[in-house]
């Protein structure tokens, strides 16, 4: 299976702290892949240096589509069909529903005429459900409609391959359900996933395949089903003997 995105070896340091200390990891073509790992282990950073916001890593490689872009540019890389969304809800309130997904759209590169990019937008609402007045201000919306709405301004330039930043969190069981549901949607129209989540349950419900962190370094990659029954994935989460 064709592999679409890769690290290979990646590090980086703030200080004398390794945040990411040799990590290989590699998404295939169609698949959601999960990371998780407790506090601290280096996910998000990782997912950083994945998108070259805002840091670079201090060794190894980042491959997209078969091409090194550790050092291209944000922008670069999410023209090229990177896109992520971030742990919180970063939505601009003052703006309305649609001027976000505008934002979003000019980001990854889409945008050409006004009436294009009103297709545009109004697509990726649907694709996420985000029903109602586009117009609206998107100060007022509910929590999971905010990360409905941060989903929408990263589908709307058609990227290859979505990265989303614990896109459960805050959210009610009810609500998890929902994400679930809407994940499976979108990833069955051809979007490869790579989703970072400490709510388990949702990654045992999407990902094909998964990875913990711990300390910086990969300690499992397999099926979920297996790495959050091996002891070392328990012992990262609960403690030394956690698993005996
Ligand atoms: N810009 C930075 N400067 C200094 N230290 C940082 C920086 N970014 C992250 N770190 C540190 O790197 C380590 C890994 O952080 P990171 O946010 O990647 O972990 P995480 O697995 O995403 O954690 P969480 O699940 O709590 O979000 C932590 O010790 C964190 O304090």
């Amino acid at each position: 299976m064709t592999v679409l995105l890769a690290a290979e070896e990646v590090t980086k340091s703030f200080g004398s702290l390794r945040a990411v200390d040799g990590v290989s990891i590699e998404v295939r073509q169609g698949e959601v892949f999960g990371l998780a790992g407790p506090n601290g282990a280096g996910k998000s950073t990782l997912f950083n240096l994945l998108t070259g916001i805002p840091i670079r890593p201090d060794s190894g490689r980042v491959l997209f589509g078969g091409r090194e872009v550790q050092h291209r540019s944000p922008r670069w890389i999410a023209k090229a069909g990177l896109k992520r969304t971030f742990q919180t809800e970063a939505v601009f309130e003052s703006l309305t529903v649609r001027e976000n997904v505008r934002i979003g759209s000019a980001y990854g590169g889409a945008g050409r005429t006004a009436r294009w990019d009103r297709a545009r937008c109004a697509e990726a609402l649907e694709q996420v459900e985000l029903g109602g007045d586009p117009d609206r201000p998107a100060d007022g919306l509910s929590l999971i409609d905010r990360k409905r709405l941060m989903i929408a301004c990263a589908l709307v330039s058609h990227p290859s391959v979505l990265l989303l930043d614990e896109p459960a969190a805050g959210l009610d069981p009810a609500d998890q359900d929902a994400l679930i549901r809407l994940l499976t949607r979108i990833h069955a129209t051809g979007t490869t996933m790579v989703i970072i989540e400490h709510v388990l349950s949702v990654l045992e419900a999407l990902a094909d395949r998964m990875a913990v962190l711990d300390s910086g370094r990969v300690i499992v990659t397999g099926a979920p089903a297996d790495v959050l029954t091996d002891a070392r994935v328990i012992e990262a989460y609960l403690g030394p003997g956690a698993a005996r």
